[in-house]
């Protein structure tokens, strides 16, 4: 594979694809982020953007973690003491998920968004944003339905961070695609306070999983089911098992089944394929032995012709799954001890 494909494997968006071919030509020393609100324990959709992160340091990019703890409390997550605390226990387990711990950098957004320099820009993007755009670009963020002057504050904030740790790309859940649009637009009108380069950054965005019950919607850890390094061998299991994953799709059908998503093959593709070499789903002899896919496409044709059943392609992904997951809870068993 080479950098561009792995740069941009499972990416579910680029902007702009040609800047980020550009970076592919070169990328050794660049460098990514990923912000994430602290909140304690990673779920899998953390894992995503994680994964893509492993992605870039294997083609040669620097990595950078923000724990972004102001925004965290800018989005009414806790007190900054409680969010200070869940922001260490969330360094460890990135680490234990795999990035490579000398090539990954961890900042705290308290460590330079208090600086004033920093604080005389965001002051600069409240002048030129109108309050319609900022609210939007918080639109799938925001936590709680009521819109606070923090809500707004926010996205301008997430904006200049790509500026002020000196990014060659941004990378997020395509929930961040808003914003990073608002950093495209807004960051090279700016004067600018400080010694920084105030150029638009390009972004790639990841897929949104669906909700593992129903396949609609956005699976969500304040509803619904979510998988976590919390999580149990069991509890993965019992999830997983209970994970819509219809047998086969019908294109021709109007049946209500073809507008939601399979996340069980959801989660082998971003998940489980970027990570393991081939995938085996073993099976009895008497059902026709194991079976081993070196891709996901194959492993997708399988259960869609029916040769894979699904409760098979559930256990093998519980399987894996347990195997991402057990480092991380190993961490979170011993933080606790
Ligand atoms: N369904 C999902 N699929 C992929 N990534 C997701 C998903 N949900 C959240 N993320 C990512 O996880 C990180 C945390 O997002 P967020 O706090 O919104 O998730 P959450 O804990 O599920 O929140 P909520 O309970 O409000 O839905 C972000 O980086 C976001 O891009
Ligand atoms: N907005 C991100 C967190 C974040 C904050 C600041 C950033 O610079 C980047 C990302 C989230 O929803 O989790």
């Amino acid at each position: 594979m080479d950098a561009y494909e792995l740069i941009t494997r499972n990416a579910t968006e680029v902007v702009t694809d040609e800047e980020v071919r550009a970076l592919a030509d070169d990328p050794e020393g660049k460098r990514v982020y990923v912000g994430y609100e602290p909140s304690g324990v990673l779920h899998i959709g953390h894992m995503l953007t994680a994964t893509k992160l492993i992605d870039l340091q294997e083609a040669g990019f620097e990595v950078v973690v923000l724990l972004a703890d102001v925004h965290a409390y800018l989005n009414d997550k806790g007190t900054f003491a409680e969010i200070r605390e869940t922001a260490e226990r969330m360094r460890d387990q990135f680490l234990a998920y795999g990035l490579d711990a000398d090539a990954t950098e961890f900042v705290y957004g308290s460590e330079f968004q208090l600086d004033e320099e920093y604080v005389l820009d965001t002051h600069e993007l409240e002048v030129s944003t109108t309050l319609n755009r900022a609210q939007r670009a918080m639109a799938e963020i925001q936590g709680g339905d009521t819109a606070k002057v923090s809500h707004l504050v926010y996205p301008l904030m997430q904006a200049l961070d790509i500026v002020y740790l000196d990014l060659d790309l941004a990378v997020g859940g395509l929930d961040q695609r808003k914003v990073h649009m608002l950093h495209r637009e807004q960051i090279p009108a700016m004067d600018g306070e400080s010694d920084h380069a105030y150029e638009a950054r390009p972004c790639l965005h990841t897929p949104i999983l669906a909700d593992l019950d129903t396949g609609v919607g956005k699976m969500s850890s304040s509803s619904g089911t979510t998988i976590s390094m919390e999580d149990s061998e069991a509890d993965i299991a019992e999830k997983i098992n209970g994970a819509f994953c219809p047998p086969t799709r019908d294109p021709e059908s109007d049946d209500e089944g073809n507008e939601r998503e399979n996340p069980v093959l959801e989660i082998f593709e971003y998940s489980v394929f970027p990570r393991f070499d081939a995938v085996v789903v073993e099976r009895p002899e008497e059902y026709g032995g194991d079976l081993e896919y070196d891709d996901y496409e194959s492993l997708a044709a399988d259960l869609e012709s029916g040769e894979l059943h699904p409760a098979d392609a559930k256990g093998a992904l519980a399987d894996y799954l347990n195997e991402l997951i057990a480092p991380g809870r190993e961490v979170l068993r011993e933080l606790d001890a």
